[in-house]
């Protein structure tokens, strides 16, 4: 039995996830964490991860950027693998949980659906037949208005997936009002909407002379994300250290 910590265990995918783990034999929400108390769950709740004295296997978390700083300290502190889901995430963080990686397991992923992730691998081949033809890339994609960043962190791994296949040539164009310019062919746009409770929709447009290509993916609810995170932090537990993505968890299946 995997022992797991949830880490914003009061919000959407907290309970989302919370759900999930009382019909699974496999793992158990030993601990949660979450500023605000106004709901009740059947594991102790902690107002911040360094006052959790609970023992884990592994923590799952979906909470928010400002969070993560002491996440990733006590991940290391107390050698507890972290399965990390939060986006909107600054440079200057991604870098700590690049170091954090060498003295523990992160898994850190933007998007935990099985679609997502394959759609990654597709576009890498996509990207290299259409843009060397000299078509433009845009991706855009639509949440709910809850989200409090734009654009999604889905938008830009599949941005940066896309440009991984192209040495890293693109640069990533977020607003166009600023400048009257013909678009640059060497950029990638990305364009968010907000509204309703639209769970997540992510396009991927290939444009050329007479002819468009659409990958598109819809998320029809939070469970596909937390079912991921699940087998996410099943499959991270008792991991040496390291940087871990989705690909691992679906190549292990
Ligand atoms: N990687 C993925 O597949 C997915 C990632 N996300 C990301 O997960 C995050 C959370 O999403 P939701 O559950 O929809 O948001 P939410 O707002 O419903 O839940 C966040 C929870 O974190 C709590 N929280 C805020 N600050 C905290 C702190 N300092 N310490 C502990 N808890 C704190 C809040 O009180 C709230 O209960 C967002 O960054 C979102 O973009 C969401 C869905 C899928
Ligand atoms: O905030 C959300 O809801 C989601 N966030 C993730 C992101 O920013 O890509 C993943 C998913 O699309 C839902």
């Amino acid at each position: 039995m995997v022992r797991a910590i949830m880490n914003g265990c009061n919000g959407k995918m907290g309970q989302t996830i919370t759900g999930i783990c009382k019909d699974d034999k496999e793992i158990e929400i030993v601990a949660g964490i979450d500023l605000y108390d106004g709901i009740k769950n059947d594991y102790p709740v902690f107002k911040s991860i360094d006052a959790c004295d609970v023992e884990a296997d592994v923590i799952i978390d979906f909470s928010n950027a400002k969070a993560v700083d002491a996440l990733i300290e006590y991940s290391v502190a107390k050698n507890v693998p972290v399965v990390l889901c939060t986006t909107g995430l600054s440079e200057e963080q991604l870098s700590e949980v690049d170091k954090a990686a060498r003295k523990v397991a992160i898994l850190r992923s933007a998007n935990m659906s099985l679609g997502i992730n394959t759609l990654m691998e597709l576009l890498k081949k996509a990207a290299l037949v259409f843009a060397p033809a000299g078509f433009d890339m845009e991706i855009v994609e639509k949440h709910h208005n809850q989200k409090l960043d734009a654009p999604s962190g889905t938008a830009l791994a599949l941005a940066d997936s896309m440009n991984e296949a192209l040495d890293q040539a693109y640069s990533y164009k977020y607003d166009r009002t600023k400048e009257r310019a013909k678009r640059d062919p060497h950029e990638i746009g990305i364009s968010a909407v907000r509204g309703g409770n639209i769970v997540g929709e992510h396009e991927v447009l290939f444009c050329g002379q007479d002819e468009v290509i659409e990958f598109k993916h819809t998320a029809y609810s939070k469970a596909v994300f937390a079912k991921g995170a699940v087998e996410a932090a099943k499959f991270l537990a008792g991991k040496p250290a390291g940087h871990y993505d989705m690909a691992d968890v679906i190549a292990a299946k």
